[in-house]
């Protein structure tokens, strides 16, 4: 089946091996051990909760293989200060650079413009990501379960447990949401994005709310561009948001954050 997850997915994979032909594991994992404390991404996000605030994972994203270019004045320091102006909890920063035109560095101008937790949004495969994510400052990694086998699923989110990483474990069905319990992650991200056919539906998050344990956080991601979605969202019991492309769209994105999550 050659959708666009799996030809990103490939891709990946070639990535990654270019990527460790100049870096080794060995090299990453060394740096990784050496990096200052993660900022706490799930903290952040029960602060908010806890103070009675929606939590908004608010998000760094250039372009998208469904969207193309989303924002052409991009300067993810600028963006970061907004966003935590607006009262974010937390980053999201796309590393990806051939679908999403992100970039490493991305991450890293973002949270040193800030004090937030930032996730590193990418498609995570293999090991040797988890240990670059640190490295580049990560707090908090991505793990979408339907690209990935269980055993490298709970194998990598343990090993950014052990890095000191908090994970979102993203989800679209019911299948893959019994596959992420399986995992101890805190954080189940419900794409409302169908990966394979760009589809957007907030009836995903809906369906399978109800399935979400309550010790989880149900993460609500992609397509929320409205206050009838914000209330809609919380009249389900749901405060929790990833949200990227309605604040990128607008000049200044934390102003946009306020204003969509305002009471
Ligand atoms: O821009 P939106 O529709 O607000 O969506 C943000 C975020 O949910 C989306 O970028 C996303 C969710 N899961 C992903 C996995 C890979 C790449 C991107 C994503």
């Amino acid at each position: 089946m050659s959708d666009i997850l799996n030809t990103i997915l490939a891709r990946k994979a070639e990535e990654i091996e270019q990527r460790s032909r100049v870096r080794s594991v060995a090299d990453l994992r060394a740096r990784a051990a050496n990096q200052p404390p993660a900022r706490g991404f799930v903290k952040a996000i029960r602060r908010k909760l806890d103070a009675g605030e929606s939590a908004v994972i608010a998000e760094v994203k250039k372009a998208s293989p469904s969207k193309g270019l989303i924002r052409k004045d991009f300067r993810p320091a600028d963006i970061a200060r907004s966003y935590e102006a607006g009262r974010a909890a937390c980053l999201s920063v796309l590393t990806d650079v051939d679908f999403f035109q992100g970039s490493n560095l991305y991450l890293g101008e973002a949270r040193n413009a800030c004090t937030l937790p930032a996730l590193r949004k990418d498609f995570t495969i293999d090991p040797y990501q988890v240990y670059e994510a640190r490295v580049i400052g990560a707090d908090a990694i991505l793990l979408i379960v339907a690209a990935l086998e269980d055993g490298p699923m709970i194998e990598m989110a343990n090993l950014a447990h052990e890095l000191g990483m908090d994970v979102l474990v993203e989800v679209h069905d019911i299948d893959e949401l019994e596959r992420a319990l399986q995992t101890d992650c805190e954080l189940i991200g419900v794409n409302n994005r169908n990966l394979r056919t760009f589809e957007v539906s907030l009836d995903t998050t809906i369906a399978l709310r109800d399935a979400v344990p309550p010790d989880r956080t149900l993460v609500t991601e992609s397509g929320i561009a409205s206050a009838a979605d914000v209330a809609r969202m919380r009249g389900a019991g749901i405060d929790t948001f990833l949200v990227g492309e309605s604040f990128m769209r607008e000049a200044d994105p934390g102003a946009a954050l306020k204003r969509l999550f305002a009471r």
